[in-house]
This record gives structure tokens, sequence and C-alpha cells, in this order.
């Protein structure tokens, strides 16, 4: 039985939206926070623990599996589902913006990105054309086209010349796009901290016609107010119809305004990353494990029970396991936060369900601000 790509938009309060997508591999709830699980695994949690947070989707990246253990690899072993053993719906990223943070020698043109394996130093080209088959080979659900993104600030030409090469990279990457049933490939909106980049950069993608339309480009260095101000001008352009994907973001902060502007998807290494050096996000704000003041302290992170880890260890222990390095400390930090993300994202729907989403965001921050850790 074949699924199609959907997505149903339940309840709008403002510009937000609470919403599902439907994909070959189920659904997901959106607002959506998507763990990165950059190597066919989310860092330090098995695929069961992940879901038990609560996540419906997972984001995999092409130029790590490209490079390791390889795309065809994978394909042989029987796609990426089931090479991680995560039955739910996968989003891989094309590869452009990791060879731009990660790979050496890196050179563009036209035809696509030439670079040296950060892992071996091995030459490999990635156009649009190979991109979207090794999206194919992993069966991911959601396809991101190829795409330029460009560190800000930088000079306007810049910006423009990355703009435009996307596009032409986004009519290559949707020709070039399988697409089974219940897959879908997404465009990328880029144009920098210009606005009038912004705009004919969404234009353009949405008179290709693409069944979700990510904004890139940012996260990129620039201060929040540059961000919220692109997704001011950007989410109006797009149609209100399909899902949008805020790439690489961010804080719990940056969600909730986000959803606020009409975003649907995000995804982000810091949950996972800070949870591995100890930092965790939780209701009245982020702690830092590793801090000495929390040596003797047996409360638990956060007794109100949603989380079943933090409601279950001291922040002595979880101190003494940051202090000593110990992986069982990189796995409750990781579930603290992955946990929290979640939880931020399902008060979020609820509150956009019930009109009370204006409510929801300023009940939350008072929490950070409390701070009573
Ligand atoms: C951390 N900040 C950040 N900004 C991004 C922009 C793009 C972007 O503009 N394009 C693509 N393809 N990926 C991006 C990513 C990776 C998302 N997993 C970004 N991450």
């Amino acid at each position: 039985m074949s699924v199609r790509f959907t997505f149903d938009i339940h309840a709008r309060d403002g510009t937000a939206r609470n919403g599902t997508i439907t994909t070959a591999h189920g659904s997901v709830a959106t607002p959506a926070f998507m763990p990165v699980g950059t190597a066919a695994t989310v860092k330090a949690m098995l695929p069961e623990q992940v879901r038990a947070t609560g996540a419906d989707v997972v984001l995999g990246n092409v130029y790590h599996l490209m490079l390791r253990p390889g795309a065809e690899r994978i394909a042989r072993l029987g796609g990426l589902h089931h090479f991680m053993d995560w039955p739910h719906t996968i989003l891989t990223d094309s590869g452009g913006f990791q060879v731009m943070s990660l790979a050496s020698m890196r050179k563009i043109d036209e035809q696509g990105v030439t670079f040296a394996s950060h892992i071996d130093g091995s030459k490999h080209v990635l156009t649009p054309e190979r991109s979207m088959e090794i999206q194919a080979l992993l069966g991911s659900d959601i396809q991101m086209q190829l795409d330029e993104c460009v560190s800000l600030p930088n000079e306007r030409p810049a910006i423009e010349k990355a703009m435009h090469l996307s596009l032409r990279w986004a009519e290559r990457s949707k020709a070039a796009f399988g697409g089974k049933p219940g897959q879908a490939i997404f465009a990328i909106v880029q144009g920098g901290d210009q606005a009038d980049l912004r705009v004919q950069s969404a234009r353009a993608l949405v008179d290709m016609d693409f069944p979700g339309y990510a904004v890139g480009g940012l996260a990129v260095g620039e201060p929040q107010d540059v961000m919220l101000r692109m997704l001011d001008i950007v989410a109006p352009e797009l149609p209100p119809e399909r899902p949008r994907y805020l790439m690489g973001v961010g804080t719990p902060d940056d969600l909730l305004e986000a959803v606020a502007r009409g975003i649907d998807m995000f995804d982000c290494v810091m949950p996972t990353r800070a949870g591995r050096h100890g930092l965790c996000y939780t209701r009245f704000g982020k702690i830092n494990l590793k801090n000495a003041r929390h040596a003797d302290d047996p409360r638990p992170l956060d007794a109100d029970g949603d989380c079943p880890v933090a409601s279950r260890y001291s922040r002595a222990y979880l101190h003494h396991l940051t202090r000593s390095n110990e992986i069982l400390g990189m796995v409750l930090n990781t579930w603290i936060n992955l946990g929290y993300y979640q939880r931020l994202m399902q008060g979020a729907r609820r509150a956009i369900a019930e009109s009370r989403y204006a409510d929801y965001m300023a009940e939350t921050k008072a929490g950070w601000a409390a701070g009573d850790i």
C-alpha cells in the first residue's frame, strides 16, 4: 500500500501552526524537533530511547554517510532505516553545508562541490544528482536539495552568487529526485541577511513547486534578531499549506520564536552536543553539571516526573558522572536534553491547538529566568 507524503494543519494561532506530516515511515507531529543522527546514530542514545523522548523523525547526513560506511553499502544492507533500526521518518541533509564546515580542499563550481574527506583525505565530488542518488540509496523520507550556504556576515556579491547557484541546484536536485511513495524533496531558501535576495530565492523556489521548503543560510554566525527578521521576510513568501524547516536551529528560545513565525521543523546538534559536555536544558534554564556547586546536591534535576532521567538521578550523581567523563553521564545528559526539546515542542503543539501560544512562550521564558537551579 503506497503512502503519499502529506502535510495537514490542525490549528493555527497567529502564524504558528500545529500540524502532521505523513511520510512512508509514519507521521510527524509539528512543530517538530529532529534529533541529529549524523553517522547513522543519535550519539549516545539507543533508537528506542530517542523514540521514548517523543521524537518522530531523526536527521542523517549525506556527507558523513557517503564517506563512511558508504551509501551503496547501506543500500546493500537494506537502507538507513534498517541499518540503524529507526523505523520512523528520516530526513537527510544533502551534504553541501557539511562539506563547507568539515572537509578540506573544497572547490565549488557549477557542477557541484569537490572536496577531500576529513576522514582519510580521499577526493570526492558531490553534485545535485549524486546527492539525490545517495539520498535515494539511503532511502530517507525527506531529502534535501544540494545547496550552497555562506557564513554571515558576508559580502552581498558572495551571498547573491551562492543564492543563484542554489536555485540552479534546486532545479537539478528536483529533476534527479527519484521520489518513491511517501518520500519528498525539500527546497532550501538562501539569500543570507539580504531581504531582497531572500524574497527572490523563496519566490523562485515556490515557482518550482516543492512539497516542502527549508530556510537555510541561518544560524551561521548572525545574531538572533537577524535570523528572526529573515523569517519574518521569508515565511509569508512560502505556501502556507506546505511544511517549513529552519535548518540547524537552535536554542529553546530560537525554537519558540521561530514557531511563532510559522516554522514547523527544526534540527540542531545543541541538545546532543551540549549533553555530552555536561550542559543540560531544563524548565528552569541551562545547568552546567560540571559546576562544583552540584557536588553534594541530592535533589533530582527536575522532580516534575516528565523526564524519567531528570526525576530519577540526583544532581550530585550527574555531576559526578560528568566530572568523571563517564559514558553513562553522556547518555543521561543527552537523554535529558532531547527529552526537554521534545517536551518544549509538545507544549508548543498543545498551546497552538488551544490558541494560547503567546502565553505559552511567556510562561516558558519566565521559567528559564526564574533559574532556581
Ligand atoms: C548550525 N547551523 C546551521 N545552519 C545551517 C544551514 C544549512 C543550509 O543552509 N543548508 C543545508 N543543507 N544545511 C544547513 C545546516 C545543516 C542542518 N543540519 C545548517 N546548520
